[in-house]
């Protein structure tokens, strides 16, 4: 198969906050068509690369946070409309909040769906699980419609059959995806390519198709 654009290319780069390196010596190339899970201990730069991608390239990429920073008042619906605030005039968006127009409406309640929220649509988010709130972040990532997919966590308020689903359709509406999850068979089902961190370097780079879920383990083992 033909290897797609390159999107993001790091060689020997240091990531990390004012100073303090997190990732060292990274280098990783990211093309187009990668499905791509980053695994890796907690506290190991997981997020500080993924928001580092989401700088690179703002406006194609679909960013569906660890926390989904939902507005707690607003409904599932508006909530999953704000994806797309930025592409519409300030007067459509305000008109859309007083009386949700037909498309959006139409859009949301479909994906919703999807989303197993049909019957939340109109529910306040502070009014809904964690679980239902975790999902209104991925549909609001969903909804943004950008070919570059970059979930941290996105399924982990989720059970193992719901995280399933919305792993698929996430796969299935973007060419290229990179995730930070924690579950190694998640990871070598929905992606075709595995990073590995440690300590902030990356120790291991391959095909999902190379690896065990038992090598993967091995990336949690203190040592
Ligand atoms: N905004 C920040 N400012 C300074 N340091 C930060 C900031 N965010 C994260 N860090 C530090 O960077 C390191 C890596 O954090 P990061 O969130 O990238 O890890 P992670 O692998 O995503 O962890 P987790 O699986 O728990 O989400 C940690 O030591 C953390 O304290």
């Amino acid at each position: 198969m033909d290897k797609g654009a390159s999107l993001f290319r790091f060689h020997q780069d240091t990531l990390g906050y004012a100073g303090t390196p997190v990732l060292r010596e990274l280098s990783l190339e990211v093309r187009e068509g990668d499905k791509i899970a980053l695994l890796g201990e907690s506290g190991t730069g997981k997020s500080t690369l993924l928001r580092r991608l989401r700088e690179l390239r703002p406006h194609e990429v679909a960013w569906c946070p660890q926390q989904p920073g939902l507005v707690p008042m607003l409904s599932a619906f508006h909530n999953i409309y704000m994806g797309r605030l930025e592409r519409h005039p300030f007067w459509y968006n305000l008109a859309n909040l007083v009386r949700p127009l037909a498309r959006p409406r139409a859009e949301i309640t479909e994906l919703a769906s999807q989303l197993g929220l049909a019957g939340q649509l109109w529910t306040a988010a502070e009014r809904l699980s964690g679980g239902q709130q975790g999902r209104v972040g991925l549909g609001r990532a969903l909804y943004q419609q950008k070919p570059i997919f970059i979930g941290d966590e996105p399924v982990s308020a989720l059970d193992e059959r719901q995280a399933d689903e919305l792993l698929r359709l996430v796969c299935a509406r973007h060419r290229t995806v990179v995730l930070a999850l924690h579950n190694v068979e998640q990871a070598l089902t929905h992606c075709t390519r595995i990073v590995g961190l440690r300590q902030g370097r990356v120790v291991l780079d391959a095909a999902s198709q190379a690896l065990t879920p038992d090598q993967l383990r091995t990336l949690y083992r203190s040592r």
